[in-house]
């Protein structure tokens, strides 16, 4: 007899291909007090013998895109990240060798680079985002004053450690387990306003004084011990006005990218603080104003529009 060839199709399956984008696994190894970062975004696409779930339903032949994403995690703690190319064909590898309804794997990985932040405080543990930022400037005159006002965004920091968020209020909507030795990561958007407003005084040096600025608000960062960004914030914003007196008044926006520990126990692996799970949104934004005593406020209180 010869083999039921199935119902007619008037709708054939054409190319197809399926998997988890855009898993972002950052991992950090230490070595002793100096950390080195990987901070990849992962996509993997599996193809091969993938009819059947998509005519009739059955799973059979599938291996869960949930699982791709595990295995991403799994291999960070596991082999490290030596290269992202290295780490595409351990996982390539895997997908096609270990399931035999896959054929064909193919992991594209964008990989943000770091650099160290140089400060004199202890340990390395903190970077800045390759690529670094935008750099504002607004100026404003009426016939008689001037205003003048700088600013930067999208210059991204990370300290491997040296932050802890513990002791806070807990409600009974409270699930935040506090944290001794957590990621601390921000993009700092930030504008500050001169005393300078007029050709009498002396006009600042707007090139070293942008420069020096930003040196400080990345040193702040990198040698507070942090025990909420809030305390960071205030830090960073201090030090310009201690360092900086041109500058009367500094506000800051951080949004908290959250690094969430990736919970390996599942898989037999012990995460110790070195595979975690970036998250984009939602973010915490701590926001705040730093004045020299005795100056007025005059920062709009939202960044976005300035
Ligand atoms: O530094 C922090 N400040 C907070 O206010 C806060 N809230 C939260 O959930 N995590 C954090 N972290």
């Amino acid at each position: 007899m010869a083999v039921d060839p199935g119902p007619a199709r008037p709708a054939v399956l054409g190319q197809n291909q399926y998997g988890k984008a855009e898993t972002r696994v950052v991992r950090i190894t230490r070595d002793g007090a100096t950390h080195h970062i990987k901070d990849l975004g992962v996509s993997v696409s599996l193809s091969g013998d993938m009819d059947e779930v998509h005519y009739s339903g059955s799973n059979a032949n599938v291996l869960p895109t949930d699982t791709a994403k595990n295995t991403v995690y799994a291999f960070a703690k596991e082999y490290g990240i030596a290269s992202a190319e290295q780490f595409g064909i351990h996982l390539a590898r895997h997908f096609v060798t270990s399931q035999p309804p896959i054929h064909r794997a193919r992991v594209r990985i964008e990989e943000y680079a770091w650099e160290r932040i140089e400060h004199s405080g202890r340990g390395a543990h903190s970077f800045v985002r390759r690529g670094q930022e935008t750099r504002l400037a607004q100026i404003t005159y009426d016939g008689s004053s001037w205003e003048v006002v700088s600013g930067l965004k999208d210059l991204t920091v990370l300290n491997s450690t040296d932050s802890e968020f513990r002791g806070y209020v807990k409600d009974k909507y409270t699930t935040l387990p506090e944290a001794r030795d957590r990621i601390l990561a921000t993009s700092v958007r930030a504008r500050w306003r001169f005393g300078w407003t007029g050709e009498e005084q002396p006009v600042p040096d707007w090139e070293e004084s942008y420069a020096e600025t930003k040196r400080h608000l990345l040193q702040a960062f990198a040698e507070t011990y942090s025990l909420s960004l809030q305390q960071t914030l205030y830090r960073m914003g201090a030090r310009v006005i201690e360092h900086r007196g041109e500058v009367d008044e500094i506000r800051l926006s951080l949004p908290n990218r959250h690094h969430f520990l990736v919970d390996l126990e599942p898989f037999g692996l012990k995460n110790d603080n070195e595979v975690y799970f970036a998250a984009d949104r939602p973010y915490g934004l701590i926001e705040a104003t730093i004045l020299r005593d005795g100056r007025e406020a005059r920062i709009p209180v939202d960044l976005t529009h300035l």
